[in-house]
């Protein structure tokens, strides 16, 4: 992975790490590098009256062999910067990295294999192929991307997501939790330089989740992996090194050595604002939400 060109900034939020202000207003450490890094991100969906502004100016970076939490309020911006960050989606302005590269300079084919070669995914509804098998659906990117496996690489991950007795089972045999292990596995398989996660355990109950939210812990911070994680969830965000809090498409706070306590007071201060407002400042309070799970 390429170094970011520079150090980063964020927009100016408040720092509620508790370290004396030292890392407010920087979202890495001087010394360390983006795996991931949006500058100056703004999102709009939509034109004239109807337009929606999901993100509005946001500058953050996704350090390299962390787990970064993004939190906020439904409709906040969260799944929308994800899904920029990870070229799913284009920024109306601003610009996204993966590592040094920046996504806008891609054409579709390039920024196709960036994603199949340099990103894993994780989503809330596991997205595994149903007539391939687990071993299959593991190996799945490596093979499209025409690699050969790393053998001991994936055997320590069938290890870890404890799958070893499964791995001829299709999706449907297992449970939702199995199925959830099957598809951070695969994300990890070709050792991208970052694994987005959107709402992972949202589909699952909380024993089920605990185990995705450990495997996700144990593939930062034994397997040297990075990995941004979208959640409603402050028990999710508890397992993070760091949240950062969108309200209204802004970059408006970040915490590090998150509990799940000091999460969900900081989540609490947002409902107060909301009742303060209601209907919401940038869209007139159409909620045009995609479907995502209820704060
Ligand atoms: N395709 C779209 N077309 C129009 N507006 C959209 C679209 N996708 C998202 N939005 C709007 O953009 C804003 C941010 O949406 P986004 O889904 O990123 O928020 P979120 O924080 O992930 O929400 P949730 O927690 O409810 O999933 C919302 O006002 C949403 O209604």
């Amino acid at each position: 992975m390429s170094r970011p060109a520079g150090p980063l900034r964020s927009t100016g939020p408040r720092d509620t790490a508790g370290d004396g202000g030292r890392s407010a207003g920087t979202a890495v450490p001087p010394d360390g590098t983006a795996a991931a890094r949006v500058e100056g991100a703004t999102k709009v969906y939509g034109s004239g009256d109807a337009a929606v502004r999901a993100l509005d100016g946001v500058s953050v970076g996704f350090p390299a062999g962390r787990f970064t939490a993004i939190m906020g309020p439904s409709g906040s911006g969260k799944s929308t910067l994800m899904h920029c960050a990870a070229g799913l989606d284009t920024l109306t302005s601003g610009a996204a990295y993966i590592g040094g590269t920046e996504l806008g300079s891609l054409g579709d084919r390039q920024l196709t294999l960036l994603r199949r070669e340099r990103i894993g995914f994780v989503f809330q509804s596991f997205n595994l192929v149903p007539t391939l098998t687990v071993a299959e659906n593991i190996t799945l990117p490596i093979d499209l991307a025409g690699r050969r496996p790393d053998r001991e690489w994936v055997e320590a991950l069938v290890d870890v997501v404890g799958l070893g007795e499964r791995l001829l089972h299709r999706p449907g045999e297992l449970s939702g939790g199995q199925q959830q292990r099957v598809a951070v596995a695969r994300a990890l398989a070709g050792r991208p330089d970052v694994v987005f996660a959107d709402e992972p355990t949202g589909n699952l109950d909380s024993r089920s989740g605990g185990e995705v939210l450990d495997l996700l812990g144990r593939a930062v911070r034994d397997m040297g992996r990075t990995v941004v994680m979208v959640t409603h969830d402050p028990g999710a965000a508890a397992h993070a090194d760091e949240v950062v809090f969108l309200a209204d498409g802004r970059l408006v706070d970040r915490m590090t050595a998150p509990t799940a306590g000091r999460v969900l007071d900081r989540m609490k201060a947002f409902d107060g604002r909301r009742q303060d407002h209601p209907a919401g400042p940038r869209d007139g309070g159409g909620d045009r939400r995609r479907g995502g799970a209820p704060a």
